[in-house]
């Protein structure tokens, strides 16, 4: 029998930000910073990967959690871009994340520790996945873990829909990335600082990254993608190992500039692209993305142009 196909894609946001954006000439440590143009988002990995992917097209549910005192500017996010809504509400606030960009394109990020997660909702997100499962293929898990889920309960999960045959991508950090690992998504994308941490070599090098990312395939995760921000990314699959240069542009921030090629990776899969124009198209809509503030597509127009000036090369 063959398998169904389903158009849909389910972005799983743990642990959602508040991002609270600012610009400054420089920031200075140790002293009083005074910012200009401060903005604040409904933002956090997932649910900026759910924005792009909702704004190119894509029929897009988001889970996790959310915290009820401060929902309602997801919810609006939610609605203007026509989002699906099946996050779990939790008691107490999403985390408000500090995101501060140079004029030079520099950013420092502050996250903050989110909600606790009590474990009624920690089952209550198993139903829904499950139920999300009966008509998806594609779920796409990004972010950090909120206190009260284990790095085994992220795995747990990614195990879960994989045994149901779903496609599984995942990016995080830290613990939640072994633990995630151990479970064997379809495809990881750490950046350079999170591989090289999991390696346990402090500055992995692209040799590095293939032969680890080899054993990874030989495990059964089938795709790494490791972002190497201005330097592009590099991508193994099936044993094929290539490398796409970023593009050249005026940056002004590049909060969610990994979320945003994530997305486009979700976009090629759900197109049924080839390798190299996902991998194309993912590195022009990141570099659309480091050209904003916040994430999301304001023209693909010029996303579509920008694909063929893409230089991607086997390594
Ligand atoms: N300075 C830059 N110029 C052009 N493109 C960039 C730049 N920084 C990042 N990018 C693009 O964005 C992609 C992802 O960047 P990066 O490796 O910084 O991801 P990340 O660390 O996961 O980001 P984040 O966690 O903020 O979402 C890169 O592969 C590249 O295509
Ligand atoms: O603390 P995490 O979950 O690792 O990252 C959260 C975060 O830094 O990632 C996004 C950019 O990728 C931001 O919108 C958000 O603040």
């Amino acid at each position: 029998m063959s398998k169904k196909i389903f158009s849909g894609v389910v972005a799983v946001c743990l642990n959602p930000a508040l991002d609270v954006t600012g610009s400054l000439a420089s920031l200075n440590s140790g002293t009083l910073n005074r910012v200009s143009d401060s903005d604040v988002f409904a933002a956090g990995k997932g649910i900026n990967v759910a924005k792009v992917l909702a704004n190119l097209g894509a029929q897009t549910t988001v889970t996790g959690f959310l915290g009820e005192e401060n929902a309602n500017a997801f919810e609006r996010l939610f609605s203007d871009n026509k989002i699906i809504d099946a996050m779990i509400r939790v008691p107490g606030s999403c985390r408000n994340n500090i995101k501060l960009s140079q004029h030079d394109g520099l950013t420092t990020e502050i996250n903050f520790p989110g909600f606790s997660v009590p474990p009624s909702a920690l089952d209550a997100l198993g139903h829904t996945l499950s139920r999300l499962a009966q008509e998806h293929d594609l779920f796409v898990i990004s972010g950090s873990l909120p206190s009260g889920i284990s790095p085994v309960r992220l795995a747990g999960w990614i195990h879960f829909l994989c045994s149901l045959g779903k496609t599984v991508y995942f990016d995080s950090s830290g613990e939640a990335l072994s633990s995630g690992i151990n479970a064997k998504p379809a495809l990881i994308k750490p950046n350079q600082e999170e591989f090289s941490e999991w390696l346990g070599e402090p500055d992995g090098s692209i040799t590095d990254f293939r032969n680890y990312s080899q054993r990874l395939m030989a495990t059964g995760i089938e795709n790494v993608v490791v972002s190497l921000g201005d330097e592009g990314a590099v991508w193994l699959r099936h044993g094929e190992w290539i490398k796409c240069d970023a593009l050249d542009v005026d940056i002004v921030s590049t909060v969610g500039a990994g979320d945003s090629l994530l997305a486009g990776f979700c976009w090629g899969y759900l197109q049924g692209w080839s390798q190299q124009k996902t991998f194309r198209f993912a590195i022009a809509l990141s570099a659309s993305a480091v050209s904003q503030v916040g994430v999301g597509v304001s023209d693909i127009t010029d996303i579509t142009r920008r694909v063929s000036e893409v230089n991607l090369s086997p390594i």
